[in-house]
């Protein structure tokens, strides 16, 4: 309260006062209060109704083909009008097509009004109005029912007073609204809105040179055809002679026959002026269309240029400077984008796990490592990816590294390699696989999280990262996937030969990727030479890296092999 509190001798009086006028206050202000739990008198549909009506708002196709066939309608009525004004098109013969033109335009506008507008569903207050009398109310109440309604006034009737002129028909032109709806309507679910932006762009200035037309053949018409220089010779056909007269006159392009009367100057400087202004400010509007379609391909380049730039300033070895502008071109070709998520961070939580979830939900519940895990962990952790592009031959990750991320691979291949000069490919992975997850889902203790393995990009290899922080950070709210996963990191440990502590250099490598994940069979054995001398122990000191991986098998070996030599 803003009310101030005078301090006095009988405080203790004003304080009561204050707060017996605070209970009662209290008392109003709870009798007020809507309990947001109880069911709300009025008739509210289902969630799942509001799906279907939410469609119907943004994106019904069946909506938007209507409204195109409304387009064409007052389209038909907008470019023709004028012309039947100026021209002189209404002849006995042409009069039957006009009058069924008319006609069928007429009956589109008139279903629009009493069949579609008031079904049309809105929205108030963020609340989806569906009941079919507050739409149809609404609509009549509407400035656009207002204009729709003057649209369709059979003022074509005055054709019995005054003849068959389509200037009765100029109300049709109130039917606007329908055309710009439609537009917005089609921007909003073509995949390539500017390919609409630019055709309507063009359908403007089409419009206004059509316009220019007519009012050229007026002119001339008032002056008396082939009277002067100036006006339309009434040779050839009138329509094009006029419409070309009006290309080169807005477009300014010159080389126009000289006006001579006040009324010829007048004309010709107002057309002068109209091309200047409107003319050079569709053409701006036009270069902004494409230049909002080719913005991200501009941000592409622009980045690429600073970066090569940067490079060279820095003398970077050509080599690499030669991999980074591949990386920017094959990340450009393959996903359109250089970064996904700056893109998806802009959107709320909601949407990104709409989009997270249909995109690669179904590849992740395939994986074995999440077999078991809550779905929801899953959603979570898709939302957590990061995307990275690997090159051929880049190493996604090296033997004896501290493990940080797992990786899923979205497309391409990589193989797990070793041996000399890491010659030997132990296993190709394909999409849809994960690897960097034995060093992830083990504690540091004892090097538990060394990569257990080179692995490589085969060719171009697209990744998604997952972060040990965000695994960790979302596993602490599902401790039952906690547990399923730790218990598979124990399995894969094992499977892999992955033992305790790491002691040498030659030692600390574990992972025994030759083998798979299964431990040698005695044919393998026999592979390497046997127990005897020069046999196994011997293969195992050369193979130590390789054999690491099975360590206790080698311990049991190692025994035999003692044994046999004392
Ligand atoms: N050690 C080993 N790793 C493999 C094999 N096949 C795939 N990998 C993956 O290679 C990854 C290397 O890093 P990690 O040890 O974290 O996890 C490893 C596994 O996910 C294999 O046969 N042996």
């Amino acid at each position: 309260e803003s009310r101030p509190i005078v301090i006095s001798k009988d405080f203790d009086a004003q304080l009561i006062e204050i707060v017996q006028q605070y209970r009662q206050r209290t008392e109003q202000f709870k009798e007020k209060v809507i309990d947001p739990y109880a069911s709300s008198p009025e008739r509210s549909p289902p969630v799942s109704e509001y799906k279907s009506i939410q469609l119907m708002i943004n994106d019904n196709r069946k909506y938007i083909a209507w409204l195109s066939l409304v387009t064409i309608a007052f389209n038909y009525n907008l470019w023709f009008i004028p012309v039947r004004m100026a021209f002189p098109y209404h002849d006995p013969e042409a009069v039957p097509l006009w009058f069924t033109l008319d006609i069928i335009a007429d009956i589109i506008y008139v279903i629009d009004i009493i069949v579609f507008q008031p079904r049309l569903q809105f929205c108030k207050g963020g609340d989806i109005i569906y009941d079919k009398d507050v739409i149809k109310k609404k609509y009549r109440g509407s400035s656009r029912f207002q204009n729709d309604v003057l649209s369709v006034l059979p003022s074509d009737l005055l054709y019995f007073l005054f003849g068959f002129k389509s200037v009765f028909r100029i109300n049709r032109l109130m039917k606007s609204e329908a055309f710009f709806e439609f537009s917005d309507r089609l921007e909003g679910i073509m995949t390539k809105a500017y390919i609409w932006r630019v055709i309507r762009t063009i359908g403007y200035l089409m419009f206004i040179l059509h316009l220019n037309a007519c009012l050229y053949y007026v002119a001339s018409e008032y002056q008396g055809i082939g009277k002067t220089k100036w006006v339309y010779s009434g040779q050839g056909s009138a329509y094009l002679r006029c419409y070309y007269f009006a290309v080169r006159t807005l477009i300014n392009i010159g080389g126009l026959p000289e006006p001579h009367t006040v009324f010829e100057i007048t004309f010709q400087l107002a057309n002068f002026f109209v091309g200047v202004f409107v003319f050079s400010s569709l053409i701006g509007q036009m270069r902004d269309v494409i230049g909002a379609a080719t913005a991200s391909q501009t941000y592409f380049r622009a980045s690429m240029d600073a970066c090569v730039e940067y490079m060279v300033s820095n003398h970077i070895p050509r080599l690499v400077q030669t991999r980074v502008r591949t990386w920017y071109n094959y990340t450009w070709d393959s996903q359109g984008m250089l970064d996904e998520s700056e893109l998806l961070e802009q959107m709320p939580l909601v949407m990104r796990t709409a989009i997270a979830v249909d995109i690669n939900l179904a590849t992740f519940q395939k994986i074995d490592l999440f077999k078991g895990c809550d779905n929801q962990m899953l959603v979570d952790m898709l939302l957590r990816l990061k995307s990275i592009v690997y090159l051929p031959g880049d190493f996604v990750c090296k033997k004896g590294d501290i493990g940080k991320e797992m990786y899923i691979i979205k497309a391409g291949e990589v193989q797990v390699i070793g041996g000399p000069d890491n010659k030997i490919v132990f296993v190709t992975l394909k999409a849809g696989c994960v690897f960097g997850e034995i060093s992830l889902l083990q504690s540091s203790a004892n090097g538990g999280n060394r990569r257990t393995a080179n692995v490589a990009a085969h060719g171009f290899a697209n990744l998604f990262v997952l972060d040990k922080k965000d695994l960790n950070d979302i596993l602490i709210h599902y401790p039952e996937s906690q547990k399923v996963l730790a218990r598979k990191g124990r399995k894969l440990m094992k499977a892999k030969g992955k033992t305790a502590p790491v002691k040498d250099e030659g030692e600390k490598k574990k992972g025994l990727a030759m083998f798979g994940q299964k431990p040698p069979t005695p044919k393998m054995l026999r592979a390497f030479g046997g127990f005897g001398k020069g046999g196994l122990l011997e293969k195992l000191r050369v193979c130590d890296d390789l054999m690491s991986g099975i360590m206790v098998q080698t311990h049991i070996c190692n025994l035999v092999c003692v044994w046999q030599w004392i």
